[in-house]
């Protein structure tokens, strides 16, 4: 569904991703796991084209993303961003309805929808969907963000460490209840993170990156049990975080 082929990306001189390959298959969760610097967020960024590529390609479905209108092809992709991205003078609401609200769908199905999915991702419409961002717990602003890249169904999500910010229990309720998420399971997902035990808990396969090229690619038992080299084995074990 997703095909990247010899992407690569320099920003004046300095190369943040090193011609690197993978393919996403439909109802996928691709993790790219990586230390901080790697090319992990590059990457995910060049897949909405919300960075452009130095050279190589990205296709979606067969169609490369160069030939899409930009506003078009991120309609079709959900984007949670790291820090939530939440707009600070819009309610959770508001927020929830951006996309939905571009789409021109009418006002009771948007305030439906808003409803099922604060309903979903643990949140209530009732005491919620009229507060403000900075009314919200870390862990309830993270669960906003998430029903705004799902607000419009898109069958792709891309995540910059969704749990980012969050201190390791809230951090681990939110991966948990993530999990269970019924919209979620059907969904396309790439997501980066630099927490082995977020790759471990969440990924169907893992892209392990270093420096800015792919070290290895595998499910989680594949990394675990045949690491291609040390850095593998010593990433895993949580050395370099
Ligand atoms: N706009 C930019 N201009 C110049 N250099 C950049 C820019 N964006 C990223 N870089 C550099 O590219 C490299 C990869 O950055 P990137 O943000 O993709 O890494 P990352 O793995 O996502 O790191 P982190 O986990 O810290 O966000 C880094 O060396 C970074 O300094």
């Amino acid at each position: 569904m997703i095909e990247v082929e010899h992407l690569h990306k320099s920003f004046n001189g300095t190369i943040a991703v090193r011609d690197i390959s993978f393919e996403v298959n439909k109802g996928e969760n691709l993790i790219l796991l990586g230390t901080s610097g790697c090319g992990k967020t590059t990457t995910l960024r060049m897949l909405n084209r919300l960075i452009l590529p130095t050279s190589g390609n990205i296709r979606i479905n067969g169609q490369d993303v160069r030939s899409a209108q930009p506003e078009k092809l991120r309609r079709g992709i959900g984007y949670v961003m790291q820090q939530t991205g939440l707009f600070p003078h819009y309610t959770v609401a508001e927020n929830i309805a951006i996309v939905p609200k571009l789409e021109k769908w009418p006002k009771e199905k948007i305030a439906e929808r808003t409803r099922t999915l604060m309903q979903k991702l643990g949140l209530s419409y009732e005491e919620q969907a009229h507060m403000f961002p900075h009314e919200l717990s870390g862990g309830q602003q993270q669960r906003v963000g998430i029903a705004r890249a799902l607000a419009a169904d898109p069958p792709i999500l891309l995540m910059d460490e969704p749990f980012g910010a969050l201190d390791p229990i809230t951090r681990q309720k939110i991966r948990n209840d993530f999990k269970e998420v019924d919209e979620l399971k059907r969904k396309t997902i790439v997501m980066v993170t630099h927490d082995v035990q977020d790759a471990f808990a969440l990924a169907s396969r893992i892209c392990l990156m270093d420096k800015g090229s792919i070290v290895q690619l595998g499910t989680p038992e594949e990394l675990r049990e045949q690491p291609v080299n040390d850095f593998v084995s010593r990433f895993l074990k949580g050395e370099y975080n």
